[in-house]
């Protein structure tokens, strides 16, 4: 018989809580999520996604429990400096500067991260190589999510935290999303999204976050009830 322990998950929430502006957004939340595994949280407009999405950045504490990484207390200052080198944040804020090209929007990150030639081959993959020259202000809503989504490729870190990837995308862009993240998970990544939109994800966990505010009854949901 083997006595071996099974492995640490790779990042555990731990019974974690968390306040916003003085407000309790999360309760005890617990998760472990272990490479190659998938977590989307889903709820109500201000049920607070991002709010999960941007404790697991670091970006804020949790006001109770913890948040493990490799069995480390994120919040500790040494483990903190590691950890965060692990993420790619992907948020609503697109963070493109208009007076570089959109190859030079990617590369700069590329760049910053000591690696290169990555960054023309994931807009190709994106489907934004011909626009590789220009400036973003010839870029759709579209086709800037797509950028984005090549520099989490050119970037190339373990742990992912997509705030709302699929908003503005095209099928064919919602297509590409859910390849890039599976192709990412084969690798041993982890990928956290927060979404509205149906994203196929295979064999990710779903965390529904309560609303915070149960909302009054609607004239629509009496009618339900009274099933007229
Ligand atoms: N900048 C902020 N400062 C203080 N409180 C905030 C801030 N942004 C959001 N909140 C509070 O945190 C709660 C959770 O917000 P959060 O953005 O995490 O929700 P969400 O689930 O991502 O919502 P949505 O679906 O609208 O993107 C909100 O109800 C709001 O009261």
């Amino acid at each position: 018989m083997s006595l071996r322990k099974p492995p640490l998950p790779r990042l555990l929430l731990n019974d974690v809580s968390c306040m916003r502006n003085a407000q309790q957004i999360l309760h005890h939340v617990n998760v472990s999520l272990h490479d190659g595994s998938a977590l989307v949280l889903t709820g109500a407009n201000g049920s607070g996604k991002t709010t999960f999405l941007r404790m697991l950045a670091g970006f804020s504490r949790p006001s109770a429990g913890e948040i493990l990484w490799n069995g480390h207390d994120i919040t500790q200052s040494g483990i903190f400096h590691q950890y965060k080198l692990q993420l790619n944040w992907l948020s609503l804020k697109d963070a493109i500067k208009e007076k570089f090209t959109v190859l030079d929007n990617v590369q700069w990150f590329e760049v910053l991260e000591g690696k290169q030639g990555r960054s023309l081959p994931a807009l190709e993959l994106m489907g934004l190589g011909r626009l590789a020259n220009e400036r973003p202000s010839r870029l759709s809503m579209g086709q800037r999510k797509r950028l984005q989504l090549a520099r989490l490729l050119a970037i190339d870190r373990p742990i992912w935290l997509l705030d709302e990837p699929s908003v503005a995308l095209d099928t064919e862009g919602v297509k590409l999303l859910e390849y890039i993240i599976a192709e990412h998970r084969k690798n041993g990544g982890i990928v956290i999204v927060a979404t509205h939109l149906p994203i196929k994800i295979e064999d990710g966990m779903v965390l529904r976050l309560p609303p915070r505010f149960p909302r009054r009854l609607t004239l629509v949901d009496m009618l339900d009830r009274a099933d007229i």
